[in-house]
């Protein structure tokens, strides 16, 4: 389509040698409106043409200098903006073709016989060019709109890229949630089945939902849409103990009750089952059997409640009492030891008794232990100066087969045998370093090993200690810990000397005499044997008082008096070395042997009140043998 554009605008540049048809073309295009140019040869065609830029060019081929052509092959790289109409003789058509081959637009013939051929030509030149500019415009905004619409599409994909990442990983995390949760969801049920509870649900008209596995195997399988007062206790009613109307309000409850369908007690939690709206849909309980430990806990009570009837009376008879259980005295440093020895009774806290050489100390741990809440279990006693330190671990803990050369088969410990009991450690200031730290460990809750085994065992004990030492002499001296002290030095207990209460030598010896093996006639001490007895100042008090009874009533003899000689039998027999009686001559060699080794640590011991580590020296021996052979022989 031709334009119907003004063609003012419209830079026309001639270029032709012909004067006339030059001038003829330029006024018709002049008239016509276009700004007409001029040039008359092909150089200054070239040069015009730099200069104006025109929209299109009137090209003569036939020209001196340089040629129409030519001019076409300069221009070659404008041809695509500038249109150039060839006008070219009728004579030479091939020169016409040749320009149009080389990019002309169009040709017109000469002689031009009608200008507005020639016009139209140009018309068209402008409109093909107008129409190409449009093309190259609209081609550009495609590309540009291509260009945005594709850096979109690349941001659009790179986010969702992202986004895809993001999902993935989302997706990742939940599979990893969905498959805990799975995990977790497992471990609950497995957990639930092997509850040895029960544990139920039901909604909100008491029908079951769920049962676990305990539950179903005591009540059966089939259950689950039956009442649950009906299905558990055959009940027509719901149970009396069950809070329904508090737990379909929301809140959770706890219940402890007797079923007297199965004469056992329960303990009972019940707690509402919320739907997504935060409305109680079900409710869940979990019943476990408690019947077990409701019998203990009577049983402690009711014992609890005999060992204060207990306390209270023996309390009570206190203040007059001339014996506490087998414990005699009735001297006011006494009846201090009965009411600590009550006191330690009534705790479980460890216990220390101080006193001298047989005053009495292993007697008071024994009673501590009767009386208390542990007195059915076993009292075990370690006398720690007797036993070598070599021994020493696998005595306290014990060892397991194949510890040593000849441990052919496991063996407890003391700590093992005294579980649940007491374990009284007499001469506990005998105790080697190494073995305090590692009791204190057991008894503050760290357990023990047997020597050659790796289990840790642990030993509910109660430690009731004894020593004729001055502890504090042996902390300070660095042969005792300050830890495994404080540890046993709770509840401490000072037992007197025999001479600081002598008013309690008569009932002592009353005692003695009616413990004695005796006929029907039962043997009587003089007064005036008392009378010295109480003279005397005892060091090894209440132990030497009983053997010196002893022998008085068997030889009629005292060691530390000169005895008139009013008893028939002390005639017969004046010494504790007098190894073989005539009635002995059966004897194998080592009965007669042991005979005499008694007989003579007893001499040794009463001719020295007492003192063991004196006799130890005389005899050569250890202290730990002396106590040793001492417990061996009963003295
Ligand atoms: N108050 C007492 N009433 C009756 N018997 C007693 C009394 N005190 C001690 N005995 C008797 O004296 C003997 C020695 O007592 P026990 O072994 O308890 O003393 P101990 O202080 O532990 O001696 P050691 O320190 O030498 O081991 C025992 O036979 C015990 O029964």
């Amino acid at each position: 389509m031709v334009t119907t554009q003004p063609p003012e605008t419209r830079r026309v540049l001639i270029i032709d040698d012909e004067d006339i048809i030059r001038d003829s073309v330029a006024t018709y295009l002049g008239d016509s409106g276009f700004d007409v140019h001029q040039a008359t040869d092909g150089r200054e065609g070239l040069r015009r043409f730099q200069e104006i830029r025109p929209d299109v060019v009137l090209l003569d081929l036939r020209m001196p200098r340089m040629d129409g052509l030519e001019v076409l092959e300069a221009i070659s790289e404008e041809l695509d903006q500038v249109p150039v109409i060839v006008v070219t003789g009728a004579g030479v058509l091939q020169d016409a073709v040749a320009a149009l081959r080389l990019g002309a637009f169009d040709f017109v013939t000469k002689p031009i016989v009608d200008m507005a051929v020639l016009e139209h030509a140009v018309l068209r030149a402008l409109e093909n060019n107008r129409l190409k500019e449009e093309n190259r415009r609209y081609q550009a905004h495609l590309e540009d709109e291509i260009r945005i619409r594709t850096r979109d599409l690349h941001r659009r994909t790179e986010e969702l890229e992202v986004a895809n990442a993001d999902l993935q990983n989302e997706m990742e995390i939940r599979e990893k949630t969905a498959a805990a949760l799975k995990q977790s969801e497992s471990r609950l049920a497995e957990m639930v089945s092997i509850f040895q509870g029960f544990i139920y649900t039901c909604d909100a008209n008491f029908r079951l939902e769920f049962v676990n596995r305990t539950l179903a195997r005591h009540v059966g399988d089939d259950v689950i849409g039956k009442l649950c007062h009906m299905a558990l206790y055959r009940l027509e009613q719901p149970c009396a103990w069950c809070r329904y109307t508090d737990v379909l309000k929301g809140e959770s409850v706890h219940t402890e009750f007797f079923n007297e369908r199965d004469g056992r007690w329960y303990d009972a939690v019940q707690a509402p089952v919320f739907d997504g709206q935060g409305q109680v849909r079900n409710l869940q309980a979990v019943v476990l059997d408690i019947t077990e430990r409701k019998t203990t806990e009577d049983w402690l009570r009711q014992r609890e409640a005999q060992l204060s009837k207990k306390i209270r009376r023996l309390k009570s008879n206190l203040r007059t009492a001339s014996r506490f259980g087998r414990i005699i005295g009735k001297s006011r440093p006494m009846q201090e030891v009965y009411e600590n020895i009550l006191k330690a009774a009534e705790s479980n806290a460890h216990v220390i008794i101080y006193g001298e050489s047989g005053t009495g100390k292993e007697l008071v741990a024994r009673t501590i232990h009767d009386l208390s809440d542990r007195g059915s279990k076993k009292f075990v006693t370690v006398h720690c100066g007797a036993i070598p330190d070599t021994l020493i671990e696998s005595e306290f803990f014990g060892y397991r087969k194949g510890a040593f050369t000849g441990a052919d088969q496991d063996k407890p410990g003391y700590l093992d045998a005294a579980d649940g009991g007491t374990l009284f450690m007499d001469e506990v200031g005998e105790l080697n370093l190494t073995m305090q730290v590692k009791l204190l460990r057991a008894i503050e809750g760290g357990g023990y090993t047997p020597i050659g085994g790796r289990a840790v065992r642990q030993a509910d004990l109660r430690i009731v200690a004894a020593t004729n030492r001055n502890l504090r002499a042996s902390l300070d001296a660095g042969r005792f810990r300050k830890d495994f002290y404080y540890r046993i030095h709770i509840l401490p207990i000072y037992l007197p000397p025999l001479k600081s209460r002598k008013e309690d030598i008569p009932l002592l010896v009353n005692h003695f005499v009616n413990d004695f093996p005796h006929g029907e006639k039962l043997p009587v001490v003089p007064q005036r044997i008392i009378a010295a007895m109480q003279e005397y100042d005892w060091p090894g008090n209440v132990r030497e008082l009983q053997n010196t009874v002893q022998r008085y009533i068997t030889l009629g003899k005292i060691d530390f008096l000169d005895l008139p000689p009013d008893d028939p039998k002390t005639q017969t027999v004046s010494d504790d070395l007098v190894a073989v009686q005539p009635d002995d001559a059966n004897r194998s060699l080592s009965e007669a042997v042991r005979a005499f080794e008694k007989g003579y640590i007893q001499h040794l011991l009463n001719e020295n009140h007492w003192h063991r580590s004196r006799v130890a020296r005389l005899l050569g021996v250890d202290r730990r043998t002396l106590f040793r052979k001492m417990k061996s022989h009963g003295l």
